[in-house]
């Protein structure tokens, strides 16, 4: 007997090999998808009727700072570099780890709302949001962010951080976390430090999440330190590899992507912070031409301000039309890829994809709504007319954290007082 079945579903493989059934069946066992066709002779203990509903991948945040929620919309309309030394600096440093439990939970509640199923985190305490994840029921990869600013006690003290997380939890939850190395950005760790972090992720067997080329400010500033720019410095030590994961990627040279695509490094398109921050447009158009892997993420909730994957999809979709001037730039099926295969390639592989033998991480969105109809294409609605809200059904490694709408794993109201009362205490102890 079967897990879950899931009947009567438009089902949106994400395939290639066999594309979309119109009307289809999908049953899990084991957290895993284990048949996908018309019909199937399986029994399970449960049933779910998807009539009018589109069953796909769950979407990948693939860059996140879980814990700023607790900032979300403290500080907008500001400066990138005034925003973050100014105000979120100040702020973080009197978080507590109670604090990053009470945002991650709040983070994992929205993200199950939403139909984003595992995403990839770069903060601190982060044996909270690990725990935050485990009581959640999401996937997730993450990270201590090291933030050594050319100190030499802060950076050993930092990794040394990071090295622990790194080993107490990789493989945890079942398997639904992974651990990465977060030595932040080029910018703000020193080329001797990312180069000790690059040693200690190889021998950990763990990836290494990181901001590049973000802001014109850190290309001129690298130019300045270095006489190079960061992609070309994090090569010229051996940093990058497939196990690299990197956020923003914005203001990147040809040579640049040339290196990103020749060491298969995975980038994470953040297209609304980018423009709310307005840190400029990457080029994503010529790193998927060139065949680099780019997924997206929402960054923290202090730049975007929500961490709704649909909403990014259909950012991504127009920052680029606009700024190609071509309307067949991005279209519907290629964003979806961003927001799930292309996620699954850097975070685990084995999610991303409705296929049999693939992990169980997948939403059921509702279509039967005014916005939605009439319906003559469904990756054209998913992209540039649904919403995460449309989410009605959320499932990771088989396990049904949402069903119809109802949040199974965590207690809704007590996760949203908690969080607010956390957001007022801190917010209030650093305007004291
Ligand atoms: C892990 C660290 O990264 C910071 N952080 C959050 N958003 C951004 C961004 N867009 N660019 C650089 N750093 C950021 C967090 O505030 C934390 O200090
Ligand atoms: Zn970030």
């Amino acid at each position: 007997m079967a897990d879950i079945i899931i009947k009567n579903a438009y089902i949106l493989t994400m395939d290639p090999d066999t594309g979309d059934l119109k009307n289809g069946t999908v049953v899990i066992e084991d957290g895993r998808i284990t048949e996908i066709g018309e019909k199937t002779s399986e029994s399970a203990e449960t049933v779910i009727d998807a009539k009018h509903s589109v069953v796909m991948p769950g979407l990948v945040n693939t860059h996140t700072h879980a814990a700023m929620t607790l900032f979300r919309g403290y500080a907008d309309d500001l400066q990138l570099s005034d925003w973050l030394e100014g105000h979120i600096w100040p702020a973080e440093a009197r978080l507590t780890a109670q604090d990053v439990y009470k945002g991650s939970l709040l983070a994992c509640l929205e993200m199950i709302r939403s139909g984003t199923t595992s995403f990839a985190d770069m903060y601190f305490h982060m044996d909270e949001t690990a725990k935050a994840v485990e009581a959640s029921g999401l996937r997730a990869s993450l990270s201590h962010g090291l933030i050594e600013l050319w100190n030499e006690e802060k950076g050993e003290a930092d990794l040394k951080e990071g090295r622990r997380f790194v080993r107490a939890w990789q493989g945890a939850a079942n398997g639904r976390i992974k651990t990465m190395y977060g030595p932040h950005a080029p910018n703000t760790c020193s080329e001797e430090f990312l180069a000790k972090v690059r040693e200690e992720a190889s021998r950990d067997g763990a990836g290494i999440h990181i901001h590049v080329l973000e802001t014109e400010a850190e290309l001129l500033a690298m130019k300045e330190r270095y006489g190079k720019c960061s992609v070309h410095l994090l090569d010229d030590i051996g940093f990058f590899g497939p196990d690299v994961l990197a956020a923003h990627c914005v203001w990147l040279s040809d040579g640049d992507i040339e290196i990103l695509r020749k060491r298969g490094v995975n980038v994470s398109h953040n297209a609304i912070s980018n423009m709310k921050l307005a840190s400029g447009i990457a080029p994503v158009h010529k790193m998927l031409e060139k065949g680099v892997n780019v997924s997206l993420g929402t960054d923290g909730c202090a730049s975007n301000n929500n961490l709704d994957l649909f909403e990014e999809m259909k950012t991504a979709a127009l920052l680029h039309k606009v700024n190609t001037f071509s309307p067949t730039a991005l279209p519907a099926r290629q964003v979806l890829e961003m927001g799930t295969v292309n996620g699954a390639k850097a975070l685990d592989p084995e999610t991303g994809m409705l296929k049999v033998g693939k992990k169980a991480d997948l939403i059921i969105l509702d279509m039967k709504k005014p916005h939605l109809t009439p319906c003559f294409d469904v990756p054209s609605h998913l992209v540039y007319s649904a919403k995460g809200s449309d989410v009605r059904t959320t499932i990771v490694n088989g396990k049904v954290l949402m069903d119809n709408y109802r949040v199974l794993v965590l207690d809704e109201q007590k996760v949203m007082e908690e969080a607010q009362k956390a957001a007022a205490e801190l917010v209030s102890k650093v305007n004291a």
